[in-house]
């Protein structure tokens, strides 16, 4: 049972378990919440039989009643709430770390604010249906199964008058399922549209505006909104239509006991007694079956944001150990790998890059050099070959510890929406305030970092927008320089740089790289020109290794490289070209 509740509700085991819990404490509130009923029926017998009874046994009996409500409501309460809130958190974090656990590959192949609704959205859905509907309606169920066995027992033909209505009421719920699940998740489908859409129009303001597009975009929303009006309507008649009726069908059980037992009791088969309670446990049946088919409703309200959570966990997820290495050699050795079944983007590729020495990847744009690099560092699983560091292959080490060994330094930087300081020891988050600072000296983000308002403690907006590509770059070097990692890896850095940045910063990057296994993608060539080794590729192979000098005379290639960046390095902007 708590193996199957983990399963619908793609809940943690621990939360199956306190739902399962609070199931039964629902089935036992439903059971309580008939001693009123009881009571009344036993005051009444003694009324009926023109027997008295003393206020003592009057006022015990009440107390009793709401003593035993009142325990069983607060049990149930608080495994209902307390749990489900623990869980939802619980749940939280576990997808968290499922995230976490997951190659860079999962995040380009899907939407992001997708993904954001997940973890959110879907999860907020769950809680509430945690919460307010799943236990209640198990609950229900069990105690609606008890009612019936004890109810058939006392008067069948009664019993069937209160449950044969809300067995059709069930069979249409039933039957309508699908439809109803179908349009739930159209609806939600198209929420998460929206939020695409919105979250376009307001990350592209800037070409937005430039191109003059405020127009297309309005409109495309506009649209957009109208369509979604119309699939929550549509979503809202197919849920309402099955539960309205199901509802009404409901209420009939009362009516048909009434006719029924009349009948039974003028032909004395049924006592008044037997008659007064089927009436008013129809009445509360009903009632109670009501709450639940809105219940069930919100249940099937679910089934989507229970799919998403069960298709993240289902990715597989970046296994390895944690490893201790001690040299840094990175050999490899055929690599292949591909981002989309059969299009290879690396093709048998196999090189060693030496510890203390600076090895450069060079070819024509798209030949797979970033893609190399994002293999190395494990943002991504090769499918061939091995890439192994100290002999030991990179699959086999878990990402937490591989990243202790790399520093990474992207052509686009990543900053977060925080001050300098803490943007830096991102790189080392122990380091001191003193080091932290002798990093951002060494990357030569002084000078710019003491002209900001508030100095180290300036935060810098949503990913650094307060700040130049130049100096976003050179944070970006502070904080590799903090880490210390022994494997640093440069792609392009110097891309967004001008010359006087880019002059800034060769300092500090040969303090970077001293003593390190260097990989360096750049399209100045000029920069890795006394590189140990240079790596020239083409269409996902390799082309030829060498030297810049050996590569001049050996590889078309590397030469038709270096007279496109002459090139380039003398172009200029001409009227009338
Ligand atoms: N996330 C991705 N999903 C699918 N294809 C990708 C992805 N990233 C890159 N590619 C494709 O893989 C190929 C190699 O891209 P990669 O970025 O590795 O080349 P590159 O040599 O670094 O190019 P450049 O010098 O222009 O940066 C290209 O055809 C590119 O379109």
């Amino acid at each position: 049972m708590k193996k199957r509740l983990q399963e619908l509700f793609a809940i943690t085991d621990h939360g199956a378990g306190q739902l399962l819990y609070a199931c039964l404490t629902g089935f036992l509130v439903y059971v309580a919440e008939l001693s009123p009923l009881a009571l009344m029926m036993y005051y009444i017998k003694h009324i009926l039989a023109h027997q008295g009874l003393s206020l003592t046994t009057v006022v015990l009996g009440l107390v009793l009643v709401a003593f035993v409500t009142y325990v069983f409501i607060y049990l149930d309460y608080n495994a209902t709430y307390t749990t489900t809130y623990q869980e939802s958190a619980d749940l939280r974090i576990d997808i968290a770390e499922t995230l976490q656990k997951l190659p860079l590959s999962y995040f380009t192949q899907r939407d992001l604010t997708d993904l954001s609704q997940t973890l959110m959205s879907d999860v907020e859905r769950l809680e509430h249906a945690l919460s307010h509907a799943v236990s209640k309606t198990i609950g229900f169920v069990t105690y609606f199964v008890f009612l019936s066995v004890t109810l058939c027992v006392i008067n069948l033909p009664l019993a069937a008058s209160i449950f044969l209505p809300i067995f059709v009421a069930a069979l249409a719920l039933s039957l309508s399922k699908n439809m109803q699940k179908k349009a739930v998740k159209k609806y939600w489908k198209q929420l998460r549209e929206n939020s695409d859409s919105f979250q376009e129009a307001i990350e592209l303001q800037e070409e937005i505006k430039a191109y003059n597009l405020t127009d297309t975009i309005h409109q495309k929303l506009y649209q957009q909104m109208e369509k979604s009006e119309k699939t929550h309507i549509i979503s809202e008649i197919l849920q309402g239509i099955p539960i309205s009726f199901s509802n009404s069908v409901i209420r009939l059980s009362i009516g048909l006991v009434i006719l029924v037992g009349t009948n039974l009791y003028f032909q004395h088969q049924v006592s008044l007694l037997v008659l007064l309670m089927f009436i008013l446990l129809a009445i509360k049946v009903s009632d109670g079956t009501e709450d639940i088919i809105l219940n069930i409703g919100e249940i099937l309200y679910i089934d989507s944001a229970v799919k998403n959570i069960k298709e993240l966990r289902a990715i597989k997820q970046q296994a390895g150990q944690d490893v201790t290495l001690n040299k840094f050699d990175i050999e490899l050795k055929n690599v292949g790998f591909s981002y989309k079944d059969g299009q290879k983007v690396i093709n048998g590729v196999s090189f060693v890059a030496k510890q203390n020495e600076i090895t450069a990847l060079v070819g024509p744009s798209g030949c797979g050099k970033t893609t190399l690099l994002r293999l190395l560092s494990r943002l991504y699983d090769y499918q061939e070959g091995q890439i192994a560091i100290d002999g030991k292959e990179i699959q086999k080490i878990s990402t937490n510890s591989l990243f202790n060994y790399i520093s990474i330094v992207f052509q686009d930087v990543t900053l977060f929406d925080n001050t300098i300081l803490e943007n830096i020891r991102l790189g080392r988050p122990e380091a001191s305030d003193d080091e932290v600072k002798q990093a951002a000296y060494l990357a030569n983000c002084q000078e710019f970092i003491e002209k900001l308002p508030q100095g180290y403690e300036t935060k810098i907006g949503e990913n650094g927008a307060k700040l130049s590509g130049g100096e976003r770059q050179r944070l970006s070097i502070a904080r590799a320089i903090l880490k210390k990692a022994p494997i640093v890896i440069l792609d392009e850095i110097t891309s967004s740089l001008d010359i006087e940045n880019e002059k800034m910063i060769q300092e500090s990057l040969n303090y970077l790289l001293k003593d390190k296994t260097v990989i360096i993608i750049s399209h100045r060539l000029k920069s890795i020109e006394n590189a140990d080794k240079i790596v020239v590729m083409k269409d996902g192979r390799i082309d030829g290794i060498g030297k810049h000098k050996d590569l001049i005379e050996k590889s078309v290639v590397y030469r038709e490289l270096i007279e496109t960046s002459q090139k380039i390095e003398e172009f200029k902007y001409q009227k009338n070209a």
